[in-house]
């Protein structure tokens, strides 16, 4: 049995064979040899991994071969090539070296996925496996969470939030010494999915207003709770929620590519993330006001400088120099970094909750204000963009 997926190079023809699949566990920088077991393992795929994943397979395949986008944009009809186009497009200018590296842990990530699950006992969760919206993998020490809708920018939708949730709480008990959050593709996260405001329940807009709080609450709260050391890899640019949590984590390595955007006086909204708290420690409240209430968006050169990022790499060089160090890092004793971090943060963790509360229940409010319904009507209508 197969299944075609048209003009799509080594991924035309995606056969099922009956060999168990070899997965491919290799080091966080893929070499030529890795990629080209990866594209064989993807032919060996037992099961259809769906047109989503298939496209992403495809660009990462395209981006890392021959580089960003260079077809002509197909017609509005050309429904295929469209997608294909997309896919590939909206890599933008990531590097050929960091698209091998990204294919090749998509093709580990679907392999384990489909191996494991071959495993998992009938009503066991599904998301104990396998991902919609992330890739997550666990390797020299180091649990890897990557956000998985380069199409979108990486925006956080409803089951994406979920699903960071799990994939944090699974790496708080596995045996990994630290954790890191990255995007695939050319941004590290947009921030809020603004579709997750078109989906009105029957209670209306307050429910949904008052079920955003509840989710944001939780979401916000694994991040203050979590117990190992927590690293943001910021591969390129990180806008609202993506920005405000970095405040949380225990370092963050920066691209020279990304850049640092929290505009929500623009979308009508209000700090979340703790930011309101976290920002002003960081950077003092007058840059904090700058970014949080005037929407200034900052090059990765400034925020280092005040303080948000740890340290920026060229982006020729950030993937390799980065998981360098934290593969370093992760050889630590485990133990000892993790009373180390509970010894810096834990004073402020009733504080930190706290302020998420108060946050939230001010989201809340805005949510339903004039100012936000028009801003995300006028992005959703396309009249606007950041
Ligand atoms: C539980 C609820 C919790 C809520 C917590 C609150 C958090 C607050 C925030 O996070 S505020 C920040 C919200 N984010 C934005 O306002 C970003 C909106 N996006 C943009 O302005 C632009 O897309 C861009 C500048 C990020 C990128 O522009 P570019 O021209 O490079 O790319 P496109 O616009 O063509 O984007 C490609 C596709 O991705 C979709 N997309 C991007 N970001 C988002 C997003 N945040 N929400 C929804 N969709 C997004 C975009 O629509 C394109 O989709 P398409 O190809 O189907 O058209």
């Amino acid at each position: 049995m197969a299944y075609h997926l048209p003009n799509c190079s080594s991924l035309q023809v995606i056969s099922f064979p009956v060999v168990q699949l070899h997965l491919n566990r290799t080091a966080m920088r893929a070499s030529q040899k890795d990629f080209e077991n990866a594209m064989n393992q993807v032919k060996l795929l037992k099961k259809d991994p769906g047109n989503e994943v298939k496209l992403k397979l495809y660009s990462l395949y395209k981006q890392a071969t021959e580089g960003p986008c260079n077809m002509p944009k197909p017609g509005v009809f050309d429904l295929i090539n469209k997608a294909k186009w997309d896919a590939w497009n909206a890599l933008g200018s990531l590097p050929k070296e960091t698209a091998r590296q990204n294919y090749v842990d998509l093709v580990s990530s679907l392999s384990s996925s489909l191996e494991s699950s071959s495993q998992v006992e009938p009503g066991t969760d599904r998301k104990s496996t396998g991902y919609e919206t992330l890739m997550v993998t666990s390797e020299d020490g180091i649990t890897k969470i990557m956000l998985n809708r380069p199409t979108k920018k990486n925006a956080l939708n409803v089951e994406m939030y979920h699903e960071i949730m799990h994939a944090l709480k699974a790496a708080s008990k596995d045996d990994s010494a630290i954790t890191v959050l990255t995007g695939n593709g050319d941004y590290y996260s947009s921030g809020n999915d603004l579709t997750n405001f078109t989906d009105i329940p029957p209670g209306g807009v307050e429910e949904k207003a008052k079920n955003g709080a509840i989710l944001l609450r939780e979401f916000v709260g694994c991040f203050i709770d979590f117990p190992k050391p927590l690293i943001a890899v910021v591969n390129g640019p990180a806008v609202g929620i993506s920005v405000t949590l970095l405040g949380l984590f225990d370092a963050v390595y920066a691209s020279d590519r990304a850049t640092f955007h929290t505009p929500f006086s623009h979308l009508g909204q209000s700090p979340e993330g703790c930011s309101s708290y976290t920002f002003p420690k960081i950077m003092s409240p007058a840059k904090a006001t700058e970014m949080l209430v005037f929407g200034k968006k900052l090059t990765a050169g400034e925020a280092c400088a005040q303080g948000l990022v740890t340290e920026v790499f060229p982006d020729s060089t950030f993937q390799k120099e980065v998981w360098t160090r934290l593969k370093a890092f992760a050889k630590l004793p485990p133990n000892a970094m993790r009373i180390s971090k509970e010894i810096i943060r834990n004073r402020e963790k009733e504080k930190l909750h706290a302020v998420n509360a108060e946050e939230c229940s001010v989201l809340q409010g805005r949510w339903l204000s004039d100012e936000c319904m028009n801003a995300v009507v006028n992005f959703l209508s396309r009249k606007s963009k950041l």
